[in-house]
């Protein structure tokens, strides 16, 4: 059986050390020849890639492990390349969320303002790796996922209009399904999902029993009206998390025909949303309080035994799990079902072609195969043309230099929807991001 050779971006991820062992206790079914973590931080990334070493030594000995900041070294010869960088860093991200907060406006690591300020840098240093993995391995997957995805995928699709072997995507549809798996009490692989959005902006029609065929979304409506959508059944467990999955059953309360991605809250409660963030202490200082130390804390304790010990728990999330999946799919042909980030082209009938839309996808060796939903009600039409029609317009605010065309976009986004507060915020964010961005004119 082939062993695949697989290159890690962003190697001093938080995310990093679930992967390393789902690759590790998924080896069987998709053996590794060699793994690569690459990072331009490499004093980040350091301690990550030493605990790698120690584990592989333990549970994936013929593995032929390393770590590097050296181009060359991480993408030569490479098969996949899974990418998740974080363009600017946890402190760029703080500013992209403390900033439209102190306009009273929702600041979130990729919807709204702070989306549009991290979704430029991104655009910047997503199309320079690309252009540098396509001279290395110009036959590699690229499965990335970077944030913002909407506005990377967007500018991805522009910049490599021919490079079909670039597939964007996001693993909270799959963390609906596994929390809804776990309200009905069943087995979230026996979820069949229909669903269609944006990236963090979409909702599933159905939930099909895959073994019956039956449309479970009543039963599921009924659940959460009953109990609410639990937060011990949430994939995540940070508070501000367990708020926001908690708020599937408002949003199903009002608008209950489809269950929503978490997300949709932002969307379609912005006011609300933004009166109960907390400027001086978003998300992103819970993920550095949180994560992060426990992250690097993990690593030291390792590094320091000089074993792994009993560190080698399970992961539970969909995160690591779901793109090694995605890799399976393309390399033995699976034709799996996974939501993906795909170029629209009718599978939503009435949403423009060339939008990139989240729908259900088979996949395998062609790359992903969209399964068509149809037309989608004028509601969430509305909304979502109003989405990509923002979104298109900052990525041609990235390519044209064009500072008309990102007020237009911030202009246009639902969670600023003022052309005065866009351009206050818009200012804001060209001064914080400095050189990050493209110089807008
Ligand atoms: N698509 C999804 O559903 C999904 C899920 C979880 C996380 N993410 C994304 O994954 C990324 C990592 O998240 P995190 O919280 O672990 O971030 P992090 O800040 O902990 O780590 C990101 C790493 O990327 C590195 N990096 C930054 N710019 C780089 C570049 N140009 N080339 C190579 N490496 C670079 C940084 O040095 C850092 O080590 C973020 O973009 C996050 O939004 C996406
Ligand atoms: O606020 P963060 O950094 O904790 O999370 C932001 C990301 O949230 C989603 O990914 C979740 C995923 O849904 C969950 O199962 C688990 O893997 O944690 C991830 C990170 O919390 C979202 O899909 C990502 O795009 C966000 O970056
Ligand atoms: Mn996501």
């Amino acid at each position: 059986m082939k062993k695949y050779n697989v290159c890690i971006v962003g190697g001093g991820s938080t995310y990093t050390l679930g992967f390393l062992k789902s690759f590790a206790r998924m080896q069987e079914e998709f053996p590794l020849n060699k793994l690569v973590l690459f990072d331009i931080d490499g004093e980040r990334q350091k301690p990550i890639g030493q605990y790698g070493e120690i584990m592989f030594k333990e549970r994936y000995p013929e593995l032929d492990f390393s770590y590097t900041t050296d181009p060359a070294e991480a993408y030569k010869d490479m098969d996949f390349i899974f990418m998740q960088m974080r363009a600017g860093g946890l402190h760029m991200r703080q500013k992209d969320e403390h900033i439209p907060l102190s306009f009273g406006k929702i600041g979130q690591e990729t919807c709204g303002a702070g989306g549009m300020s991290y979704g430029l840098r991104s655009c910047v240093d997503m199309v320079e790796a690309i252009h540098q993995i396509r001279e290395y391995s110009p036959e590699a997957w690229i499965l990335n996922y970077s944030n913002p995805a909407a506005i990377v995928a967007e500018c991805l699709r522009r910049e490599f209009p021919d490079d079909k072997k670039i597939l964007n995507i996001c693993d909270q549809p799959e963390n609906v399904v596994r929390s809804t798996s776990r309200l009905l009490g069943c087995d979230w692989n026996d979820l069949d999902p229909v669903y269609f959005g944006l990236n963090h902006y979409g909702w599933f029609t159905h939930m099909y029993d895959r073994k019956t065929g039956e449309d479970l979304l009543p039963k599921i409506r009924q659940i959460v009206k009953e109990k609410g959508f639990l937060p011990q059944d949430a994939e995540q467990r940070d508070k501000s998390w367990l708020e926001t999955y908690g708020f599937v059953q408002t949003m199903l309360e009002d608008f209950p025909d489809y269950l929503p991605n978490t997300y949709d809250g932002y969307y379609l409660y912005p006011e609300y949303k933004a009166s109960h963030l907390n400027p001086n202490y978003t998300r992103a200082d819970e993920v550095i309080d949180g994560r992060e130390k426990r992250v690097f804390k993990e690593c030291e304790e390792v590094i320091k035994a000089g074993k792994l010990g009993d560190k080698f728990h399970a992961i539970s999330d969909a995160h690591a799990e779901m793109m090694i999946k995605v890799a399976e799919a393309i390399a033995f042909n699976t034709l799996g079902r996974f939501i993906l980030i795909v170029e629209n082209n009718g599978a939503i009938a009435n949403m423009q072609d060339d939008a990139m839309v989240e729908v259900v996808c088979e996949l395998g060796i062609n790359g992903p195969r969209p399964l068509r939903v149809g037309n989608i009600p004028q509601f969430y039409l509305g909304l979502l043309v109003q989405q990509v029609s923002s979104e298109k317009l900052l990525v041609d605010a990235y390519y044209e230099h064009s500072y008309q065309k990102a007020l237009e976009a911030f202009t246009l986004n639902r969670l600023i929807n003022d052309a005065k507060e866009a351009r206050k915020i818009l200012d804001a964010l060209i001064e914080a991001n400095g050189d990050q961005w493209p110089e807008l004119k």
